[in-house]
This record gives C-alpha cells, sequence and structure tokens, in this order.
C-alpha cells in the first residue's frame, strides 16, 4: 500500500546508549510537532540494538524497526549471520536490501538479492528494495537502462502478492553520502520511471500503489520539495537520521 514513509538507516554508526537517546528526542520531538500529513518512520539500527531500539518505540503508531541486512537462509552453520526470522522475533518489520554499499563493499549480486528477497518475505518482513546508479552510468546517460535491469534482475521475479510487501528506494550512488543531492526533478525522473517499469512488469495497480523512496544526501533543508514531487513517497534517509532535529524536520517535511 502507498503511504509517505521516511526510513532512518544508522548504516555502521551509533552505540546503543547513542542510538536509545538518539529515539527517545525523536519520538518526544515527533509527538509534539503536529506533522503535516500522515507519514511511516522506520528506525533502522544496526543488528545488536534492533531489541532495544524497538522497546523504545511508541507501539501501535507511525514508528516502526527496520533491518539493515539479513542473510538469505532461514537457520544454519553461517557464522556471523544473521536470518530474516531472527530479524522478525525481535520486532523488526522491514529490512533494507539491495543497499549499494552491500552491492560494493560485499558483492551482493541480483541472485544473492533474490534470495534475500524472498527469505524476508517468508518471514513477514517488508522489504526496503535500493537501486540506483553510479556518477559514471548517469555520465554516459544509461540511467535508465542501468535500473531496468537491477528491477527486471532482482525484483520483478516476485509474485505479485509478494511485490505488493516491497517499498523501492532509488538512491543514486554519487549522492550517497556526498552532499550532493539529486535535484528534485533528477529524483522524479527516475521515480517516474521505475513506476512505468513497474506497470510493465505487473500492472498500472501495482505502479501506483508501490511506495517509492529518494535516498542520497537527503536533508532539512531539500525533503520538502524531494517530498512534492508526485512520485516520491518519502526518503531513505543516512547522514541526516543520526541527528534529532534534522529526521524530525525532514519527517515533518510532506
Ligand atoms: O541509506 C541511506 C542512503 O544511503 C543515504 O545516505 P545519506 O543520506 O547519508 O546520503
Amino acid at each position: 500500500m502507498r503511504k509517505n514513509l521516511v526510513a532512518g538507516n544508522w548504516k555502521m554508526n551509533m552505540t546503543l546508549q547513542d542510538g536509545l537517546a538518539l529515539v527517545s528526542e525523536i519520538t518526544n520531538m515527533v509527538q509534539d510537532e503536529v506533522t503535516g500529513s500522515a507519514v511511516e518512520v522506520v528506525i533502522c539500527p544496526p543488528f545488536p540494538f534492533l531489541a532495544s531500539i524497538g522497546k523504545q518505540l511508541p507501539t501501535g503508531g507511525q514508528f516502526h524497526l527496520g533491518a539493515q541486512n539479513c542473510h538469505q537462509k532461514e537457520s544454519g552453520a553461517f557464522t556471523g549471520e544473521v536470518s530474516a526470522k531472527m530479524l522478525q522475533s525481535v520486532g523488526a518489520e522491514y529490512v533494507i536490501l539491495g543497499h549499494s554499499e552491500r552491492r560494493q563493499y560485499f558483492r551482493e549480486d541480483d541472485e544473492l538479492l533474490s534470495q534475500k528477497l524472498k527469505a524476508a518475505l517468508a518471514a513477514g518482513l517488508k522489504p526496503i528494495f535500493c537501486v540506483g546508479e553510479s556518477l559514471e552510468t548517469r555520465e554516459a546517460d544509461e540511467t535508465f537502462d542501468y535500473i531496468s535491469k537491477q528491477l527486471k534482475d532482482g525484483l520483478f521475479h516476485l509474485s505479485n502478492e509478494e511485490f505488493d510487501q516491497v517499498v523501492i528506494a532509488y538512491e543514486p550512488i554519487w549522492a550517497i553520502g556526498t552532499g550532493k543531492t539529486a535535484t528534485s526533478a533528477q529524483a522524479q525522473e527516475v521515480h517516474a520511471f521505475i513506476r512505468e517499469q513497474i506497470a510493465r512488469a505487473y500492472d498500472a495497480e501495482a505502479a501506483l500503489s508501490t511506495t517509492i523512496l529518494y535516498g542520497g544526501s537527503a536533508n532539512a533543508q531539500n525533503a520538502r520539495e524531494l517530498f512534492s514531487q508526485p512520485d516520491v513517497d518519502g526518503g531513505l534517509i543516512g547522514g541526516a537520521a543520526l541527528k534529532s532535529r534534522d529526521f524530525t524536520e525532514i519527517i515533518k517535511s510532506f
């Protein structure tokens, strides 16, 4: 179901104590300040903090817990890994998959991501599936072909019912952590293209009901302009999700 959504990806930052303090500040600020329209907020801390952060989130409301990754198998001898079912058992509702940092530093390819998607969905988690082009790809004018391939190979193998659970995040790699945000027109152009691809792979209804987030140096200053685009339903936020005031401003940007 399409909705306004802001997800904070803490990446490998914070201690548990810092994280608890941050969440308490954010939930207080959001509750104190009336937000414009309904927005779902997903907090994605590192694995060790999930249970504690989850307990600190107000229940039954707009706050939800998400993880940053999961293993593709349900259980077994995979030392150091974390399964989707484990995440679900500590209260996670979402899991980020296919983030460009996972693709780049951990060599996660479309085949592996397809398996992870299946594992997440089987455990009842909602995947936030990331796609996005490098600067080189954009400059070679190959952005649309690249995104289309990522969607086809990584995501469009899902059934209609499975796809219904997925949130897509468009994150141009050149904008992540660089302070160089895509313009709202650039974001809108790719988001509209993604919706077109969904309509082709599934149907028009699926295209219209998919939540598509923008990620890449989104902040309190540019969020309103980005979120005002017709096909931008919210953001996957990195750096600015680590600061309570900035993150709260972003949540209020609809
Ligand atoms: O998952 C979040 C994105 O990678 C964006 O990170 P950023 O907001 O620090 O650019």
